[in-house]
């Protein structure tokens, strides 16, 4: 998950890009800010012309207790919540077309469509044929046994005691991730290179624990729903039913489990695509929701040319406003779908999703406690990751760490196009080395490995071991 990195020093290599560096502001503000609301957070931003450093005084001044507050009233906007102005309702109850025999019916997906979503609001899904239809995810509802997912949910209520947040460096400050998580691997030897090997910001991983019986048990009907799920995603969505070039045509076997811990309506995680470093391009994952519902958010990545640039080119505006006003505005651009994640769900994240879009779980304003969890939700969120992307063999940067895979998005001559760059270069306030290479793949995702590659191959392969043993 690189919710919070990135972006800041230009660099000067081909792929530098502009991005739009809003979420990682408001991420930065929203993990300082708890009680904030992200609105509030994001006109704070705005009337404060994007410096994080000016808003976070603003706040810290009006509010030294972190507490919430109110921006002023002229800097209020429409509030994105479900209770608000700015919402969009489920689309199967009021999207219809004429049926064969003339008759009217709901409209059904077979093909990935475009959503009705306008800039500022919410579209709300929660039946798993708008999901499929206008989103790249499909969800699979009380997916396992509902005594099997009490187990796993106790299970890992009882492991969130070991949780812990993220911390990362923003200029001089630690900041702390706005949920708490581990990492589950299979085997005491996955545990070490996991501390020892992978890095995530620049650092080891600390928080690491070996898989629990549950986690190990329901992996297996994880692996089966999702390999059937990919399967009906390429025959009934991607073009001519052939899988995405670059996307893995191999079985999907999860060897990592991310879990998270919600303690509470204000905890969250900003938008973000997670990281493709050790899962290679158009990764899939499956993600299972127990306890308290929540809303699992995305939206497209708009690139620059699809903005809706009506004040970017007007000469009267002050260029720092119309900065502003431009990033802020491409974030919101074509509005957020919000899909419903109820107890017992399994959400899958389709091949097209890292690349193109951004998620997040916002803050709520209100939830229902669950019987089981109380204010609590956990996600678990399955993930391959892929032997051929193991640090020893993906290139090493200047500054002695390992490097990131990123995929250009907003630049037009470089779009989709993938690069291993230096990861401090992206982490705000820290200058890296500017280390920067285009990544090569073959049409599978096998990383074509140039002359030029860092890595330190001694020839033998590592890999971790799937939950769920040889199947
Ligand atoms: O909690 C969720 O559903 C999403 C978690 C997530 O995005 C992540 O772990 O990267
Ligand atoms: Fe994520």
């Amino acid at each position: 998950m690189d919710a919070f990195v990135r972006k800041k020093p230009r660099l000067s290599h081909p792929a530098d890009e502009p991005e739009d560096s809003t979420d990682v502001k408001l991420a930065i503000l929203a993990s300082l800010f708890s009680a904030v609301k992200q609105d509030d957070l994001l006109d704070i931003l705005v009337s404060c012309n994007g410096s994080v450093e000016d808003a976070s005084s603003l706040l810290s001044s009006q509010n030294p207790a972190k507490t919430s507050i109110s921006p002023p009233a002229s800097k209020k906007r429409a509030v994105s919540g479900s209770s608000s102005l700015g919402v969009q309702t489920s689309l199967s109850s009021h999207i219809l077309t004429t049926s064969r025999d003339g008759s009217l019916v709901p409209l059904t997906a077979n093909k990935q469509r475009t959503p009705p979503t306008t800039k500022g609001k919410t579209l709300h899904l929660y039946s798993p044929e708008d999901i499929a239809a206008y989103t790249p995810c499909t969800i699979v509802h009380n997916f396992l046994p509902a005594e099997e997912a009490t187990a796993l949910l106790l299970e890992l209520l009882d492991e969130s005691e070991h949780f812990s947040r993220y911390e990362f460096q923003v200029f001089n400050r630690t900041v702390q991730s706005p949920h708490t998580a581990s990492v589950y691997v299979s085997t005491p030897e996955e545990l070490r290179q996991q501390t020892s090997e992978y890095t995530y910001g620049g650092t080891y991983r600390a928080n690491v624990r070996q898989a629990t019986p549950q986690l190990r048990l329901i992996s297996r009907t994880v692996q089966r729903t999702v390999n059937e799920e990919i399967q009906k995603r390429i025959r009934d969505v991607y073009p001519h039913g052939k899988k995405l070039k670059h996307q893995s045509p191999k079985q999907w076997r999860p060897n990592a489990a991310f879990v998270n811990c919600y303690d509470g309506p204000q905890e969250s995680v900003g938008y973000h695509s997670d990281e493709l470093t050790y899962l290679g391009p158009h990764p899939v994952i499956g993600s299972l929701s127990l306890g308290v519902e929540r809303e699992f958010r995305v939206r497209r990545i708009i690139p620059p040319e699809e903005e809706n640039t009506e004040d970017e080119g007007n000469p009267k505006s002050p260029s720092k406003d119309r900065k502003a006003s431009s990033s802020s505005t491409r974030a919101d651009a074509q509005g957020q779908i919000s899909i419903h994640l109820p107890h017992n769900s399994l959400l899958v994240m389709h091949a097209e999703m890292q690349e193109e879009w951004k998620h997040a779980i916002t803050p709520a304003q209100t939830i229902s406690p669950h019987p089981v969890s109380g204010n609590r939700r956990i996600n678990v969120t399955y993930r391959w990751y892929r032997d051929t992307f193991h640090p020893r063999y993906t290139p090493r940067c200047r500054c002695g760490v390992h490097t990131i895979l990123r995929c250009s998005q907003r630049k037009k001559e470089t779009r989709g196009q993938y690069m291993w760059m230096c990861y401090a270069s992206f982490t705000p306030g820290k200058q890296g080395c500017s280390f920067f290479q285009w990544a090569v793949f073959d049409d599978d995702g096998e990383p074509v490995w140039g002359t030029e590659r860092g890595g330190d191959s001694d020839g033998s392969v590592p890999r971790l071991d799937n939950f769920s043993g040889s199947q």
